[in-house]
């Protein structure tokens, strides 16, 4: 007798890489992959306490969201079409500065963890202000979340400067020490914001506790350009000067750059999380992947925040990579379904050194699952199952999503989160924000 049976049509293990299985089942227990195997041969071998038959649809790992600033999903749409550091400095900061408490983070996380699980996302990485509020919420809603806590040198909602911000990050890190779903590591936000001192600090806290650090870097050429003439030395270099960049480190956007930057990703084992689509919408430029993957370089994917998107669906971003990244290699084999979907999940796993647990369907490993339904027209007919995930828009095909075995959406109700309460927040923080209250 086990927890839970699913048959499904196709399941998409990720490892071993490229293969699909036809009408195989996935066995369940105790919040873990059993077997992957025959159903025929699963339904002889295993009683379970829960029998569920997908016969429309992939079964795929859940996906993992590299980089996210949840929260920012009440500010979407109020700042479109300008580039990072006018919409930064004229209209995001500010707006944080008079919105953002821990209500706007508690509000703000639960409306993006709705939204990713009803795209088929189990994991993400978040870094924003008030971790605490988005910690919680992702420990109430069931989710699997890497709270990356904000370093900023200046005063922002949340801390006064770079000490202030890491006593909190240290006191969130040990309330979460021994969670199985959450984990606290450090981001520094960007080398336009953080100082030397302070990058120091977090080198030495981050070796000694082995802690993750993730930071935006090289988003623009700008950025590049200005920390060249201000210091000599590009943003990537530095880090490594610093002793920040690692196996440990997880390296957001990474446009601009050159060859030696590619070399130091590689010699450092860094991962890079690719942002697409807000790489696209703020113009920051283009993330050469074909060249990083070539270096074997670990990238996986992030939607970044909902200001800058304006959606946290992983599944348009897997799609956006494959398409963008042939568009800028001029090689249409630059980046392939499937290696995209390994983006989109193994990848992501190893990003946030969560690999033994998550990204892939294996033996061992947590049960996040995330089904899609391929029976709707804009899928037929079906060819490939792995072409169908990436290409056609399949975020909205996701029907059911499991983290550690836990059913969090079930035929696209939410289990964990009140889709009602959430819409009717989301409409208030807008009326706030507009001033109409
Ligand atoms: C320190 S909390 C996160 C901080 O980052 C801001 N932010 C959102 N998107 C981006 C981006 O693409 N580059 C740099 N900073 C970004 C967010 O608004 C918060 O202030
Ligand atoms: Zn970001």
């Amino acid at each position: 007798m086990i927890d839970t049976l699913i048959h499904a049509r196709w399941i998409v293990p990720v490892i071993p890489e490229q293969k699909v299985f036809e009408n195989c089942s996935l066995a369940i227990d105790g919040g873990k992959i059993l077997a992957l195997l025959p159903s025929a041969e699963a339904s002889e071998r295993y009683r379970a306490k829960e029998e569920i038959r997908l016969d429309r649809h992939a079964l795929i790992p859940g996906l993992i969201n590299t980089h996210t600033h949840a929260a920012m999903t009440l500010l979407r749409g109020l700042a479109d079409d300008r580039p990072l550091m006018e919409w930064l400095e004229q209209h995001i900061w500010p707006a944080e500065q008079k919105w953002v408490n821990p209500e706007f983070a508690a509000d703000g996380s639960r409306l993006a963890m709705a939204e990713m699980l009803r795209s088929g996302t189990t994991t993400f990485s978040d870094q924003y202000f008030f971790p605490e509020a988005t910690a919680a919420a992702a420990r109430e809603a069931g989710m699997r979340a890497q709270i990356a806590f904000p370093v900023i040198d200046f005063p922002t909602p949340w801390s006064r400067d770079g000490d202030d911000a890491l006593e909190k990050g240290l006191a969130l890190r040990d309330d979460y020490r021994a969670h199985e779903r959450v984990g606290v590591v450090f981001a520094p936000h960007a080398p336009y914001t953080v100082g030397d001192t302070t990058l120091e600090k977090i080198a030495i806290y981050a070796a000694e506790l082995q802690v993750p650090v993730q930071m935006h870097l090289h988003e623009t050429t700008s950025e590049v350009e200005r920390a060249l003439a201000e210091t000599g030395e590009r943003p990537t270099e530095r880090l490594q000067r610093l002793g920040l960049l690692g196996p440990q480190t997880l390296c957001v956007h990474m446009t601009a750059v050159n060859e030696r930057d590619i070399e130091l990703l590689r010699e450092s084992g860094a991962h890079v999380a690719h942002c697409p689509k807000s790489n696209l919408k703020l113009a920051s430029g283009f993330c050469p992947v074909d060249r990083l993957l070539a270096a074997r370089v670990n990238v996986a994917l992030g939607t970044d925040g909902a200001a800058s998107n304006n959606s946290l669906d992983l599944f348009s971003e897997a799609g956006t990579a494959a398409l963008l990244a042939k568009a800028t290699s001029g090689d249409a084999s630059a980046l392939p379904a499937h290696r995209a979907l390994a983006m989109a999940t193994i990848n992501g796993a190893r990003a946030l050194g969560i690999e033994d647990t998550a990204g892939s369907l294996e033996v061992g490993k947590s049960a996040d699952l995330a089904a899609v339904d391929l029976s709707a027209l804009e899928q037929q007919p079906l060819h490939d199952p792995v072409s169908q995930l990436i290409y056609t828009n399949c975020g909205q095909r996701v029907t059911d999503v499991w983290v550690a075995g836990r059913q969090l959406l079930k035929g696209r109700q939410l289990q964990t989160l009140n889709e009602v309460e959430l819409v009717q927040r989301a409409r208030e923080w807008r009326d706030r924000i507009a001033g109409l209250v």
